[in-house]
């Protein structure tokens, strides 16, 4: 893939000089799109790194906030189309359902990435516009950052983080078909294994993947727990009732009797479900500004779908590298 038609993220086109000097002092890795740097212990390409220090420097929190954190490929999609469902749906009755903003774009374009979207082009972005919830208070933002590094940006505000987690393997499959289809490769075992070989070592793009869950994990437990929601994504597909009502006490807006009678957590659960979204116009035709198309967020959205792609081997290894990273944390899968 040429360098231009790489999404912004991955670039190296809006680096300060004093992002230079800091790259030129950190760990570096390479990968097929492009050079990492290891930054407060996760790897970012260049200009998602500049993101992240602009993000750091720069973010003016409001204690309504609302952020909403994931390691990419477990369920990010899915968590913000859920939240401005949540958020939104006193004003989107039965009889105006069209007016839903779900419906007529993306969920990535509702809910902003702090670190890429905001933050990379522009050191001072206009926050107002990114208002994802006209009908509450809240600005609600997403970030692929790991908890100690979101901390530095929102200086002790008391906004409330969500944090999706997904098993490990699973989401290697689900970034090995995202890494084909987005750099037009062929779906092959090769690359799949040179994917698997670099998320086993850690230095793939927001890894390693252990640190980032056990970075959100620890903070649900030793943070006031209204302040971090660790979920996951086999319990949301698990018991989406349930996981839904968590969620929404949890962002202080929980289901009346009323609409719990009504069916209305049915109604978003069916409204932000895979199948709904991935089948909505906007979301077959549509693509990012500087990224790829709406398509390639959908794709099966199974559990254990990795069992259909790695050997036994890889399995094994795979579990034997989370587990030890897990050890003693209380954490599993
Ligand atoms: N609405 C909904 N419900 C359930 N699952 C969903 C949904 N939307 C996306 N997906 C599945 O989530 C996987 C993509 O993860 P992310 O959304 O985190 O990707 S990204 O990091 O934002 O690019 C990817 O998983 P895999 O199918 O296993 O590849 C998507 O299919």
């Amino acid at each position: 893939m040429d360098h231009k038609e790489l999404p912004a993220t991955v670039r190296e086109d809006y680096i300060s000089e004093e992002t230079k000097k800091l790259i030129s002092s950190l760990p570096v890795n390479k990968d097929s799109q492009g050079n990492l740097c290891k930054y407060q212990g996760c790897w970012y390409y260049y200009n998602t790194l500049q993101g992240a220090i602009n993000f750091q420097n720069h973010f003016q929190p409001q204690d309504t906030d609302v952020i909403l954190a994931s390691f990419p490929k477990s369920g990010t999609t899915w968590l913000k189309a859920l939240t401005v469902a949540l958020l939104e749906r006193s004003k989107h009755h039965d009889d105006h359902p069209l007016n839903h903003p779900l419906l007529s774009d993306n969920p990535h374009a509702i809910v902003p990435f702090l670190e890429t979207k905001l933050y990379l082009r522009t050191s001072t972005p206009d926050l107002t516009k990114y208002s994802s919830s006209p009908s509450s208070s809240a600005r609600v933002f997403a970030t692929h950052m790991p908890l100690h590094t979101v901390k530095e940006g929102l200086r002790g505000s008391p906004c409330k983080i969500v944090y999706m987690c997904r098993n490990a393997k699973d989401v290697l499959i689900s970034l090995w078909y995202f890494k084909c289809k987005y750099q037009k490769l062929e779906v092959t075992r090769s690359v799949l294994e040179s994917t698997f070989e670099s998320f086993c070592g850690g230095g793939n793009f927001y890894g390693p993947f252990w640190d980032h869950v056990l970075s959100y994990w620890r903070g649900s437990l030793e943070d006031d727990p209204s302040r971090v929601l660790f979920m996951k994504y086999e319990e949301m597909k698990e018991e989406p009732c349930v996981q839904l009502k968590r969620l929404a006490e949890f962002l202080g807006v929980p289901f009346t009797e009323e609409e719990e009678e009504s069916g209305c957590v049915e109604k978003i659960l069916e409204l932000c479900s895979l199948r709904s979204l991935s089948d909505l116009a906007i979301n077959k035709i549509g693509k990012t500004s500087s990224g790829p198309d709406y398509k390639l967020c959908f794709r099966k959205g199974e559990v254990g779908d990795s069992k259909n792609y790695l050997t036994p081997e890889m399995e094994m290894r795979i579990d034997m590298i989370i587990e030890e990273n897990l050890k003693g944390s209380g954490l599993s899968f």
